[in-house]
Order: C-alpha cells, then structure tokens, then sequence
C-alpha cells in the first residue's frame, strides 16, 4: 500500500527525493517554526529559567532541555539525520531498533551539526528580541518552550542535507568541479537562489501575521491589507520571523548544504 505523504519531510523515500518535495517540507516546517514562536512569545523573558540552578543543573534550561532529549534518545529521536541533540554528552542510545529505510544522505551528514551555534543565537539573539521583559515565574514552561522552539529551528537547518543531496544528484556536474576544488563560495553561488529566499521571507511574515492574530468576536480584528500591509498588532513580530529567517535560518541552512556538499565525494 502506497505511503501517505509525510509533508514535514522528504527523507523517508530514496526514491521521491526531489528539490520540489524538499522545499514543501521547508514550507510546513515554517509553520510549526512561526508557531512555537507564538507559544514562546506568550512568556515574558523569565531570565531565571537561564540561571537558577537546580539538582546538579546550572540552570532550568539546561535540566529540562537534558533530561528531555535524554528521554527523546531512547525513544529513537536522534536515530533521524535532521534531529540532533543540543547536549549530546552521555545521551542514553535508543531502545528501538534502528530505522530499516536505506539512508538517503552521504555518511558526512552526521559530522555536520550547528546546534552549538543555533543555541548561542537563541539564547543571545533571538530571545531578547521575541521575549518581552518580565519574570512569571513559569520556568519549566518557559525552556519546555524554548526547547520546542530550538528542535524545530535546528531540524529546518539540518534539513540543510536534503536540500543538498537532492541539488548534487539533479547536477553532479555542476557540483563535482567545486567540491574537487574545495570551494565553498563556488559552491555557496551555485546553491543560492535570491528569489526563492524572498519568497520564504515573505511567506513566514504572513504565516506570523495569519497565525498571531488575536481572534475575538467582534469585526475590528487584525487584517492583512490588500497592498501587503499588515494591521493591527500580532503576537510574535512579523518582521521579526522574517529577519530570523533573513538573518539566521536561511545562511546557517546554506552553511549546512556547503558543509554536506564538501564531503559529498569522499
Ligand atoms: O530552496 C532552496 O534551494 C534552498 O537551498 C533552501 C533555501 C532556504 O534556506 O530556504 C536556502 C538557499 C536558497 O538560496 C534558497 C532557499
């Protein structure tokens, strides 16, 4: 029996990989990406999530994120390419037996991770922007958010090996000459299409403005404009997601693919 489509991702069939599928899977992720962002964003900062400590933990963050993604190990989580663990030190291994699909990427996918650098943006960067100031109190909610916020953050990132793996089959000899040469911005050039990046700046700014509505019963709701402009105020900043993917996402997605594609031929 044929398999319903998985539109989150491309990855399960080595057969259906194609740059079409693999930027759908881009798109929905952007969803669950805008609305992470929209729970995140229900919390003030809450900056003793960061540093209170708690059992042998620096902190809230650090416990709740540990022994979740210790949990999500054994449940088989990290068995998937594109789900990798913000502490990887002495995760327990997974309880289920390994995935029977044939891997779809090059064996060089699993030395590329970002996550250091995606948490340090997060914590640093992003949360000030998207946080209002404030303590609630709601500490394990807060990093149970943020840790939803990062995993679907870093997978978009990390699906950087699809995006990559499909554009090297579609034109190996476009690829090969630069991967031979080691170079990076040749390859960077040939994996970057302008036109699509604003395309995705411009979906995840109306996705925020669609989805961080305040919907209530009477008429004067917020209203995306005929001429584009936005109405009203939103949950999570519109122009905010869109600088996130501007800024963040989308380079440090490139930054995977150049990664993946430098060790595509060993
Ligand atoms: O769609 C692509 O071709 C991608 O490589 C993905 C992506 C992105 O991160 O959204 C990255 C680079 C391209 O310039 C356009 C978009």
């Amino acid at each position: 029996m044929a398999e319903a489509p998985k539109p989150n991702s491309a990855s399960k069939n080595d057969q259906s990989l194609t740059l079409e599928k693999v930027r759908q899977a881009l798109i929905s992720q952007e969803d669950t990406i805008v609305f992470r962002l929209i729970e995140r964003a229900a919390f003030p900062l809450n900056s003793p999530t960061y540093h209170h400590k708690i059992s042998s933990s620096p902190s809230v963050f650090n416990f709740i994120v540990k022994s979740t993604e210790a949990l999500q190990s054994q449940a088989g989580r990290y068995e998937i390419p594109e789900e990798l663990p913000f502490f990887p030190e002495n995760l327990p291994p997974s309880l289920l037996p390994p995935p029977a699909d044939p891997p779809v990427l090059h064996p060089a996918a699993a030395s590329i991770n970002l996550n250091k650098k995606i948490l340090d943006i997060y914590l640093k960067q992003l949360l000030p922007l998207f946080a209002v100031p404030g303590d609630d109190g709601n500490y394990a909610a807060t990093a149970s958010s943020d840790l939803d916020c990062l995993q679907a953050i870093s997978r978009r990132i990390h699906y950087g090996y699809y995006v990559a793996e499909v554009k090297f089959r579609d034109a190996p000899q476009d690829y090969e000459p630069a991967i031979r040469a080691q170079d990076r911005e040749g390859l960077m050039k040939l994996l970057t299409f302008t036109n699509v990046e604003e395309q995705v700046k411009k979906r995840v700014e109306k996705k925020a403005v669609i989805f961080g509505q305040e919907v209530s019963l009477d008429n004067n709701t917020n209203s995306v404009k005929q001429n584009g402009t936005v109405n009203g105020k939103y949950k999570v900043d519109p122009s905010l997601v869109s600088r996130l993917y501007g800024e963040w996402v989308m380079p440090l997605t490139k930054d995977v693919q150049v990664e993946y594609l430098l060790r595509r031929l060993d």
